[in-house]
């Protein structure tokens, strides 16, 4: 039985994927799993039990990857399951700043009661003209999941798209329209753009990444859409540079004490992957994510490990060791496993940076003094008989 304890709620669709032999747990101390969305976990000690973490969406800047990493905890997010959702919504803030919507609304509203309201509201409405986003250059910061769903969407619309993205895949790149124009630097879009978006990761690089030289660049009456997180923009630039007018509008997904004080901003409660839809494909990844790294040790959308997958485990004791990427370790296991005469049926290893991950299935069960010895090797963070223990 594997328990999993959940930091935020987490839709009934995704819970409903566990199968029976994981239960749901209030008591986090003995969960082997744990799913979370926004909670911050960076202040987290995580109890000893704690295997996996799994976030049911995209952005990661609320754990601690590299922590948990070097305690032997993988982190899955879940790629994409939101991205619809988030396109929608920057979709319905492009129209929102085009046609000034939002105050033509609350305007009518004060009048509400008056007896010729039908005739107020057309004599007022001249107050309200707002523009096409059709023709318009929309720059789009960032061209992965969401990115290019927002590229190709607002292509459909008609807009001219320029897409700025310097770490593109060659998978990612054929997700998007040909129609989308390559910017080759942050500076020739924000020059271009009547419309910016931006859809990249907060990571602790770039906190500001949008500040004034960026915003410097930005054509005069630009709107600037942030659905991504609010750190990425230096929002005292931004502030400063709605006051002179420089920027027409901010629309932002993230409310903070400084953003609720720009009266041309519209800003949004982090609304972005709050639809039906996206909550349960985010729970139902990453519950799918959690069981399978539980049950058959494989790793699928990891952001701390690399990924693994040996199908279901085969042979007698299928065993999984998170360790440091450094020279030796397979040599260092394999001179363990055959010292006892093991045979080994199946093997991967893999690595992402500072850390690796081997998964082996072997023909007969370990003995405990052969786990202490796989443990006891330098650079093994965890050892997991994760069938067969
Ligand atoms: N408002 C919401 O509710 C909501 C919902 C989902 C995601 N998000 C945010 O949106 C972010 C992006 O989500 P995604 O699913 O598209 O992620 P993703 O990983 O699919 O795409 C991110 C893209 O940004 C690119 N990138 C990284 N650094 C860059 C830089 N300096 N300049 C240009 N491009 C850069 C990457 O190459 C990648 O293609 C998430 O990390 C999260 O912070 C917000
Ligand atoms: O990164 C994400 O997936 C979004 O910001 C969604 O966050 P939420 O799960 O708290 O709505």
């Amino acid at each position: 039985m594997f328990h999993i304890y959940r930091k935020n709620a987490i839709s009934e669709e995704g819970l409903k994927s566990l199968l029976p032999h994981f239960a749901l747990t209030d008591e986090q101390e003995e969960a082997e799993g744990i799913l979370v969305r926004s909670a911050d976990m960076h202040e987290e000690k995580l109890g000893a039990a704690t295997l996996a973490v799994a976030r049911a969406g995209a952005g990661v800047n609320n754990i601690p990857l590299e922590r948990f990493a070097e305690e032997g905890v993988v982190v899955f997010n879940t790629p994409g399951a939101n991205a619809n959702s988030v396109k929608e919504l920057v979709l319905c803030g492009l129209l929102l700043a085009a046609r000034n919507v939002l105050p033509a609304v609350e305007w009518l509203r004060e009048k509400q009661g008056e007896a010729d309201i039908a005739k107020v509201a057309e004599q007022g409405k001249k107050q309200f003209v707002g523009t096409e986003i059709r023709g318009k250059k929309l720059g789009v910061i960032g061209l992965g999941a969401i990115g290019a769903e927002v590229a190709n969407a607002a292509v459909a619309l008609g807009m001219e798209v320029y897409g700025y993205d310097p770490y593109l895949s060659v998978n990612g790149a054929w997700r998007i329209t040909k129609e989308a124009r390559h910017a080759t630097s942050l500076e020739e879009l924000c020059k271009q753009c009547d419309y910016i978006t931006i859809h990249v990761p907060l990571t602790d690089k770039n906190p500001g990444m949008i500040g004034e030289k960026e915003i410097a660049a930005m054509k005069e009456g630009v709107v600037f859409l942030n659905f991504s997180r609010d750190k990425l923009v230096d929002e005292q630039a931004m502030g400063r540079a709605l006051e002179s007018g420089k920027v027409r509008l901010y629309v932002t997904d993230f409310a903070n004490p400084l953003s609720m004080t720009f009266p041309q901003a519209i800003v949004t409660p982090h609304l972005g992957a709050s639809t039906e839809e996206a909550e349960d494909h985010c729970a139902v990844m990453a519950v799918k994510e959690l069981m399978d790294y539980l049950d058959n040790g494989n790793i699928r959308n990891s952001v701390n490990y690399p990924d693994c997958d040996m199908g279901v485990p085969v042979g007698a004791q299928r065993i999984a060791l998170l360790h440091k990427n450094v020279p030796n370790m397979i040599g260092q296991i394999s001179s363990v496993l055959a010292k006892q005469n093991i045979n080994i049926d199946n093997m991967t290893n893999k690595s992402r940076g500072a850390y690796a991950y081997t998964l082996l299935d072997l023909e007969t069960r370990l003995t405990a003094e052969d786990e202490a010895a796989l443990r006891a090797i330098p650079g093994v963070i965890r050892f997991r008989a994760v069938t067969g223990g």
